[in-house]
């Protein structure tokens, strides 16, 4: 199996598209660790994973990504059960349709500190690390919405912007170093990232009822799975050592 052997961590593994990343990467043979901060719904994915997968291959760990002590915890966890990381997966991530003018700022600031603040503490906890060993590759979840602007999420979009710079500044860094990074940009995915909406009027304007599904109400072909989403992960970590694949965009295949 490709990634026989191999240790990943997977943040915002508790459902969604994270759950299906580390069930396709321990499907190709990784032992995989999970973290979240809902223990109960790690344990759900465990137990998931380990029926497909066989083996003693999953820890679940809890993690609030916006905390840097905890993520660093993360690691160690990790380390100790497994050994060193080779694939660190930031995907936690949330998002709010609201328009700036409606001041949903306890928002905006979760989204900047769990996105992006998520994101960086996510690097910083293997950097040291991956470049000692002289490999590693660092995955991060961003979005379509880390290419363009969409209404209704001026600061998602611009978190992701974040992501995207930052990985990139950081993957022209560390070449030559044997460590690679790559953006995964998904376009709409059928998870509860937009179940804690609150902005009424953003919503409506975008179409988007409240506390349902991504995609609810959207054709197949308007809607990508979790799955899809893990297969683009998996394309990019059991690429050949000497490929980089940087950045993928993976959209539903209907949608504008
Ligand atoms: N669904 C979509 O259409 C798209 C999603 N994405 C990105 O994919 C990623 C995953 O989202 P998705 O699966 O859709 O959404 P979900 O809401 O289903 O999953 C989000 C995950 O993030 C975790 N999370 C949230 N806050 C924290 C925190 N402070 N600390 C640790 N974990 C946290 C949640 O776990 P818990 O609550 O247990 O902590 C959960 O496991 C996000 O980065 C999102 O921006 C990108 C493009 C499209
Ligand atoms: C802009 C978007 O809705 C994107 N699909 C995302 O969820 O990140």
């Amino acid at each position: 199996m490709p990634l026989s052997g191999k240790v990943v961590v997977v943040t915002g593994s508790s459902g969604g598209i994270g759950a299906a990343i580390a069930s396709t990467l321990a499907s190709a043979g990784a032992n995989v660790v999970l973290g979240a901060r809902r223990i109960e719904e790690l344990e759900k994915v465990k137990t998931k994973i380990e029926a497909e997968v066989g083996g003693d291959r999953v820890m679940v760990c809890k993690v609030d990504v916006t905390k840097r002590d905890e993520v660093k915890a993360l690691v160690a966890a990790a380390e100790a059960g497994f050994g060193p990381v080779d694939v660190m997966v930031n995907n936690a991530g949330v998002m709010y349709f609201t328009n700036m003018k409606n001041l949903h700022e306890d928002e905006w600031e979760r989204t900047v500190d769990v996105n992006c603040k998520g994101t960086m503490f996510g690097i910083g906890a293997v950097l040291g690390g991956m470049i000692e060993r002289g490999s590693g590759h660092i995955v991060n979840i961003s979005s379509d919405a880390g290419r363009r602007i969409f209404p209704s999420l001026a600061v998602y979009c611009a978190s992701k912007y974040f992501v995207e710079a930052m990985s990139e500044g950081l993957r022209r860094e560390v070449v030559g170093t044997g460590l690679k990074v790559t953006t995964i940009q998904p376009g709409d995915c059928a998870t509860d990232l937009v179940m804690n909406n609150t902005d009424k009027e953003a919503a409506d304007e975008q179409g988007v009822a409240i506390g349902v599904k991504v995609g609810t109400g959207s054709t197949e072909t308007q809607v990508l799975q979790p799955e899809d989403v893990a297969a683009a992960v998996l394309y990019a970590v059991t690429a050949p050592s000497h490929v980089a694949v940087n950045e993928v965009l993976v959209e539903p295949r209907d949608q504008t």
